[in-house]
């Protein structure tokens, strides 16, 4: 019999999320996360679903190739390492796969030298799945390694979407234009919000809000993504943990010239010292909401800004839509917090929009609905599974090259 299991990491800038799955028996073997690389207080957290309790190891992973190792001897001391024959793939999620790849793919020489290509306009992500892809391959250079790529979702967005208004020749000489990103959980929240109103994706417009530490608004239209918020990297767009979003980028021109910063001082500024974090200190949305409670203005402030931006998208994605069926909340915050969720559709009852506050109230894993009955259009949290989206369209790859 063939194998049938497939480990999945999604590395990020400072983490890296695992599950391992067994395909034909649709179940999860093991899932785990390692958090804080590089600083002194990394931590692993290994969850076996075969039987017996999560385990938590504190102490410093240098980096990513360390993180993928130990995550390794963790598989490994539930009977489940990377040495077994019964893995078919491993897959990985690449955040940036420009233009190029609209579909996931078997990693080769070229695939590796493309996504290291692609580094300088996904600095935070691209690095951290190379060095992810090539640590898998020392470890099992015999199986295939699968790039599900965040942009391939979004390469069907129009080129009135796609495209900035700059200069076409220095556009295209220089490959600028907007990728988007979260692709894969785009996918599959605006797939499982379709199921959850019992409809086929074909039918439906659905917004989806993803909203983690880095977040993006997308417009579906019957499957296939028409616009969203992120552009040639993951900088534009909404407000997010540490990073600004939108705004006008005669901003840089000015830091440069009266503010005296250097590129890469800009760089770091926008990435990693704005959003939430730059306007009150703190990128945890709980964190924010407790201070909100507590009457803080500049934790009010900051969550203030970011429901604003949030609301401009879905206003402006009602109109690239025309018609919206749903909108769907996922990811850290969007599952999470209730009050973000309320404030994001509060006055916008003229668009066949709000939510019904006790069920808006109610925590759960599931998919589900928080719209009032009978709303004109339907309002969701669902769940993302960026793992499963990338096990399902791995295996099914390796099936059809088999
Ligand atoms: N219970 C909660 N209430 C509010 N926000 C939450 C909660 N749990 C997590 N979050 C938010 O979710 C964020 C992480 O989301 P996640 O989707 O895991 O992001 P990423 O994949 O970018 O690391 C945290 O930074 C925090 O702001
Ligand atoms: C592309 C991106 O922003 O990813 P993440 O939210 O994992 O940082
Ligand atoms: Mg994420």
């Amino acid at each position: 019999m063939s194998p049938t299991r497939v480990l999945v990491l999604n590395s990020g800038s400072s983490s890296v999320k695992y599950q391992l799955l067994d395909m034909r028996a649709g179940s999860r073997l093991a899932v785990g996360l390692v958090e804080r690389i590089g600083e002194e207080t990394s931590r692993l957290k290994h969850t076996p679903l075969t039987g017996g309790a999560s385990r938590e190891t504190t102490g410093p992973i240098a980096d990513h190739e360390a993180a993928l190792k130990a995550v390794a001897e963790e598989l490994a001391r539930d009977g489940l390492g990377l040495d077994s024959p019964e893995l078919a793939a491993i897959g990985h999620r690449v955040v940036h796969g420009g233009k190029h790849f609209t579909e996931p793919t078997v990693v080769d020489d070229a695939v590796l030298a493309e996504i290291e290509r692609l580094i300088p306009v996904a600095p935070l992500h691209n690095p951290a799945n190379l060095t992810g892809i090539r640590t898998a391959q020392t470890l099992r250079p015999d199986l295939p390694q699968v790039a599900v790529f965040d942009t391939a979702f979004h390469t069907t967005m129009p080129e009135s979407a796609a495209r900035y208004a700059i200069d076409v020749k220095t556009a295209d000489e220089h490959r600028i234009r907007r990728y988007g990103f979260h692709g894969t959980s785009h996918a599959y929240v605006s797939r499982t919000t379709a199921e959850l109103l019992g409809r086929s994706p074909e039918e439906v417009n659905v917004i989806v809000l993803h909203l983690g530490n880095g977040a993006s608004a997308s417009a579906v239209r019957g499957g296939r993504c028409v616009d969203t918020s992120m552009g040639l990297t993951p900088l534009e767009g909404l407000v997010m943990g540490t990073r600004s979003g939108d705004m006008d980028p005669a901003v840089i021109f000015h830091l440069m010239r009266v503010g005296k910063m250097s590129t890469d001082e800009i760089d770091t500024l926008l990435n990693k010292k704005s959003g939430l974090i730059g306007l009150c200190g703190d990128n945890d949305m709980r964190e924010i909401r407790r201070r909100v409670d507590e009457g803080d203005e500049q934790a009010q402030l900051a969550f203030d800004i970011y429901i604003h931006r949030l609301k401009k998208y879905i206003g402006a994605y009602y109109a690239v839509l025309g018609r919206v069926d749903a909108i769907a909340f996922t990811a850290g915050v969007g599952e999470n917090a209730a009050p973000v969720r309320e404030a994001a559709v509060a006055g916008l009852e003229e668009l066949g929009l709000a939510v019904d506050g006790e069920l808006n109230a109610v925590r759960g894993d599931e998919p589900r609905l928080i719209s009032p009955a009978h709303a004109r259009v339907a309002v969701a949290v669902v769940p993302t599974d960026e793992e499963l989206e990338i096990a399902n369209q791995t295996y099914a790859l390796v099936e059809k090259n088999n």
